[in-house]
């Protein structure tokens, strides 16, 4: 559990347009040890899913990692070529996203889709299709000799996620990154899938990143967490530390949305303002023009990490 499996490093990343250049993820650090579920939690755009992208080197062409490094068993992934790092894409790291429509074909049955990644293995085609339905099973598909000659659109949205998470564990990953898995889907089933990315964690040791906007989620199912704000880390902890005693005025707010989250329909609280444009960054600390602890030296120098306890870090010129 203590051994990181994944380490970002200062990591840089920058998205060039004509309005010019942003950076949307700034000098960011974090380790996803052997074994455990991390989350990077945040409002939309504060890079989530930037820093998710660089490390599976799926970045649009406008964008850039400009610094740092991305150290995944051993290789910086920063530094592979592209034949080495799709083959790490492919069978080490998995993925899954929002959608699931968006990476099934439509006009194949879910079954073969996956036999397709389990053949990549070399095994003989009967013994691929008896697989699929074992990973079926795993991933609590009903019917599951059934389910495989079904086509994307048979399916509802969650049996459809089920498929990309058999999908991606045909490929028996060491990590898998979940990009707002159960977004689109409705409380019921966000908590069904949930419960399968942790029996992923507990029955095949699976690391997982997880990434959220939604703190109910953090709290369900992650060991770590990160919250992020206009691109930076601006607190790092165990869940029960954050819990206990969030130190960043941003991740206070977040929590005080949290009671919401459970009693209402799955809804975040927004936190008054807005996320403020990249390209625009307030001077000193970027949350202070919505921070409600503001204080004068807040809009003039920028804050540094402080620690809170072993592994629990905020950055905050108050003392959290
Ligand atoms: N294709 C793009 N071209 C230009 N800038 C982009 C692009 N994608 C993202 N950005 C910039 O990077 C920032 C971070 O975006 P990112 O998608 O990583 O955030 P996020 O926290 O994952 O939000 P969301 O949940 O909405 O995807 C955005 O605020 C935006 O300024």
């Amino acid at each position: 559990m203590e051994d990181a499996l994944l380490s970002v490093k200062n990591l840089s990343v920058v998205f060039k347009t004509t309005s010019g250049t942003v950076q949307a993820v700034d000098d960011v650090s974090f380790d996803v040890k052997e074994g455990e579920i991390f989350a990077l939690v945040g409002e939309s755009g504060c890079g989530k899913s930037t820093t998710a992208m660089s490390i599976m080197r799926l970045v649009p062409k406008n964008c850039t990692i400009t610094g740092g490094q991305i150290i995944f068993r051993g290789k910086d992934l920063v530094k592979l070529k592209e034949k080495e790092m799709s083959s790490v894409r492919g069978k080490e790291i998995g993925m899954i996203f929002q959608n699931p429509l968006d990476s099934l074909n439509p006009v194949y049955p879910v079954g073969i889709q996956v036999s397709e990644a389990v053949l990549l293995d070399r095994v003989p085609r009967d013994e691929a299709w008896k697989k699929v339905v074992e990973i079926f099973k795993d991933v609590k598909i009903p019917d599951p000799a059934e389910r495989v000659r079904s086509y994307p659109h048979e399916l509802s949205g969650g049996m459809r996620q089920r498929v990309m998470i058999a999908m991606m564990l045909s490929r028996n990953p060491k990590l898998l990154i979940a990009d707002e898995p159960t977004t689109a889907l409705d409380v019921t089933i966000q908590a069904q899938i949930l419960e399968i990315i942790k029996d992923l964690k507990d029955t095949f040791g699976t690391s997982i990143l997880v990434i959220t906007h939604d703190f109910g989620i953090v709290a369900e199912l992650a060991d770590r967490v990160a919250v992020m704000y206009a691109g930076k880390i601006v607190e790092i902890g165990s869940v029960l530390q954050i819990f206990e005693k969030p130190r960043h005025p941003y991740t206070q707010l977040l929590m005080e949305a949290l009671p919401k989250i459970t009693k209402k329909q799955g809804r975040l609280k927004t936190i008054p303002g807005s996320v403020p444009n990249l390209y625009e960054l307030p001077a000193g600390c970027s949350f202070h023009p919505r921070c409600p602890k503001s204080m004068e030296i807040c809009s003039k120098i920028a804050p540094q990490l402080k620690k809170a306890g072993e592994g629990h870090f905020f950055l905050c010129h108050r003392e959290g």
